[in-house]
């Protein structure tokens, strides 16, 4: 488990504020690792180990394992226990569902004993309001993020909504933070969307947010940190297709590394601008 502060200690001691996306698809990893009896999970460990001491956050994607069945949810629980614990454990499963769902939702990633799985944090959709939200909450210490404002070019179907209380997604957000305090709520925030986290740290000022978007999807990483880096860092940028594929040979562990190293180096001068360093 990875609290708040915990988790600026690793950005400031790491120069990095990478998740890595373990998005794990057996038709894109490389042909050989088909001989082990777990692909998916040999596949994950060798991502991980290339790099554990470049990232500060692991985000595998539920809908990568659940379309394998019984044998994706294995691969699945190997990879929770293998990630270092020095960083979070993020399982991307966008739930959401009225209280007793949820609650059921919130157990399956989060109760390690019942299942063998004890994420530090799920995402999850917020349309269902507080009732499908608070059973998350209910486990201490955990993190709940909350989709906001999306990557997707779907985004502004419904995202971008006059209500009653604003934009939609910032009626989302406002919402949300009324439930729990920023030790316990992010925001997912695309980084698609650029210059839109200047508005974005108007009502989250506080909050980390998850930002899925740069490398395969074009986000730029700049315009994420002029726009959305608070004192504290306060994001979390993920890569999965950029870093897991960036080969499909014997070299894919090394150039997931190389990737990974690239994205941390400009993190790194970012920290640095804004005069974030370990104290
Ligand atoms: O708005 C969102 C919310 C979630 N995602 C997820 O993040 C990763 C992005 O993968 P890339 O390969 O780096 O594009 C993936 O798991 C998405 O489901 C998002 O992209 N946008």
């Amino acid at each position: 488990m990875l609290s708040r502060q915990q988790l600026i200690d690793q950005i400031k001691q790491k120069k990095s504020f990478l998740c890595v996306g373990l998005d794990t698809d057996l038709e894109k990893i490389p042909a050989f690792l088909h001989n082990y009896a777990d692909p998916i999970f040999e596949f994950n460990k060798r991502i991980i180990d290339a790099t554990r001491d470049l990232c500060v956050a692991y985000k595998p994607n539920a809908a990568f394992y659940e379309s394998y069945g019984v044998k994706g949810l294995q691969s699945l629980i190997s990879t929770y226990e293998y990630l270092p614990k020095d960083c979070l454990s993020i399982i991307d499963a966008k739930r959401g569902d009225i209280g007793n769902t949820s609650d059921r939702y919130a157990r399956a990633f989060f109760d390690e004993a019942a299942t063998g799985m004890g994420f530090d944090a799920i995402t999850i959709t917020p349309y269902m309001g507080h009732d499908s939200i608070t059973p998350y909450l209910a486990y201490e210490g955990k993190w709940v993020i909350i989709l906001a404002l999306t990557s997707s070019v779907g985004s502004k179907d419904f995202q971008y909504l006059q209500t009653n209380e604003g934009l939609l997604h910032e009626a989302v957000i406002n919402k949300c933070n009324t439930l729990a305090g920023t030790d316990r709520i992010m925001f997912v925030v695309g980084a698609t969307k650029g210059a839109e986290f200047e508005n974005i740290r108007k009502h989250a000022p506080h909050n980390f947010l998850l930002v899925p978007g740069v490398g395969a999807q074009g986000g730029s990483l700049e315009d994420v940190c002029r726009y959305g880096m608070t004192p504290e860092c306060g994001l979390l940028v993920n890569a999965s297709r950029s870093i897991i594929y960036a080969s499909n040979g014997e070299d894919f562990a090394d150039a997931a590394r190389a990737e990974a190293l690239k994205l941390q180096q400009q993190m790194a001068e970012e920290l640095e601008k804004a005069g974030i360093s370990p104290s």
